[in-house]
């Protein structure tokens, strides 16, 4: 808020709309404790009506619009809505939830309509793919390996996706204090475990293997957990989550080989815990300790989960910002709420700027010279009739 005071000029603040949009992490405390939900919204509510903007509403988006927007802001900002040119698939990974859009020739919707949103944007229309995984954001999907590595409810964990020499108390309440695990806390579990990393890639990606279902699919094509998912087409770009662990990893050249990737990571993971920690001194913790695991996740995601190929896997790229401007769905939002990606392409001109100009100057001298003649026919009528005047 303070930096958006500074960035809008104070004679602006009222007229410059305000919107909260919330996400994942919003959607599953509103499963888990509708009441907390909603003291969230009513005291943000509050604090942002008594702000100098035009405050005009907050509330939680569906997995489907945070899919979309993302997609939206991609395209927007590469400049391929006015342009009707091939669009760009969105990947968003956040800390709850994680979305896939995309514009295939083989979907209209017909298989699975729950995974179709249309647009008509610039006077062009797209049938958009999209799916939102709840519970797959990389904190979600963090527990939801660890829930079934403790599902009898040991006293230690040795965990291959922690580096070797990493150890950790973790309280069995928290752990499951999630919709995303809460159904299978182990009955008789003691208070809490001990988490000993083993720094293990190839075992890391066996076991966050097993929190995707492929086992199921009642459609002609499937992602995982019976979802449906049409063939994958075009480039990606990846945003978020993708970026900040794919960056920190050094991992963003996804036009390097697979093997290379993994060989990457497997170093990666089996570097000792001490050594992590020396080399990255002002890395927050958490993230220093997840990522070995939230890059096999990553990794396991897109190739498994989604299906890129060892081939397929350069059509993404890992992006930050696009022209100065973060990738995510919250400008998709904001340009969805204030109109600005019109349905119809503005008119065209009938004649471009410089044809304006031209008939503009010719008409200009026509006038001048038929101004000219005027005026000289008329002075040569009155020298040769003078005594008319009389
Ligand atoms: O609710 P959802 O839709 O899941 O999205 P989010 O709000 O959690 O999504 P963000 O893009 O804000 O964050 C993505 C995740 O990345 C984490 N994150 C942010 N900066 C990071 C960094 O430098 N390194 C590693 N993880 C980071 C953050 O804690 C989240 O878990």
């Amino acid at each position: 808020m303070l930096k958006a005071r500074e960035a809008v000029p104070s004679s602006r603040h009222g007229e410059t709309p305000l919107y909260l949009g919330a996400t994942a992490g919003m959607r599953l405390l509103n499963i888990e404790n509708a009441s907390a939900s909603d003291a969230v919204f009513q005291a943000v509510e509050a604090a942002l009506h008594s702000s100098p903007f035009s405050f005009r509403g907050a509330r939680i988006l569906s997995g489907q619009e945070e899919g979309a927007f993302g997609w939206v802001t991609v395209n927007y900002l590469d400049d391929r809505l006015t342009q009707g040119q091939e669009t760009t698939g969105a990947l968003d990974l956040g800390g709850a939830s994680t979305q896939i859009s995309f514009v295939s020739a083989r979907f209209d919707g017909t298989e699975s309509p729950d995974n179709l949103m249309n647009f008509r944007l610039y006077g062009n229309d797209y049938n958009l793919y999209t799916h939102s995984y709840l519970c797959y954001g990389k904190d979600q999907a963090l527990r939801k390996m660890l829930a079934l590595q403790t599902a009898s409810g040991p006293t230690s964990l040795s965990d291959p996706c922690f580096h070797p020499g990493y150890i950790r108390t973790r309280d069995y309440s928290e752990l499951y204090a999630s919709p995303c695990v809460a159904r299978s806390k182990p009955q008789a579990s003691p208070r809490n475990f001990t988490l000993k990393g083993t720094g293990d890639f190839d075992s890391c990606r066996t076991a966050v293997k097993k929190i995707f279902d492929f086992s199921k699919c009642n459609f002609s094509r499937c992602s995982f957990n019976g979802v449906f998912q049409p063939e994958l087409q075009g480039s990606f770009g990846a945003f978020s989550a993708y970026y900040f662990v794919l960056d920190f990893l050094n991992l963003t050249d996804t036009a390097a080989p697979m093997e290379t990737i993994k060989d990457k990571l497997r170093e990666y993971c089996a570097t000792p815990w001490a050594d992590m920690q020396r080399q990255h001194p002002s890395t927050k913790v958490k993230y220093l300790a997840e990522y070995c695991f939230s890059g096999t996740y990553i990794l396991t995601l897109l190739t498994e989960g989604y299906n890129f190929t060892a081939d397929t896997f350069k059509d993404i790229t890992i992006i930050r910002k696009i022209k100065g401007s973060d990738a995510g769905w919250t400008l998709g939002y904001m340009l969805n709420l204030t109109n600005m990606v019109p349905a119809e392409a503005p008119d065209a001109p009938p004649l471009p700027h410089a044809g304006y100009v031209s008939v503009m100057v010719l008409t200009g001298l026509l006038l001048g010279v038929l101004l000219l003649f005027i005026t000289y026919t008329l002075s040569k009528t009155q020298c040769s009739n003078p005594h008319k005047i009389v």
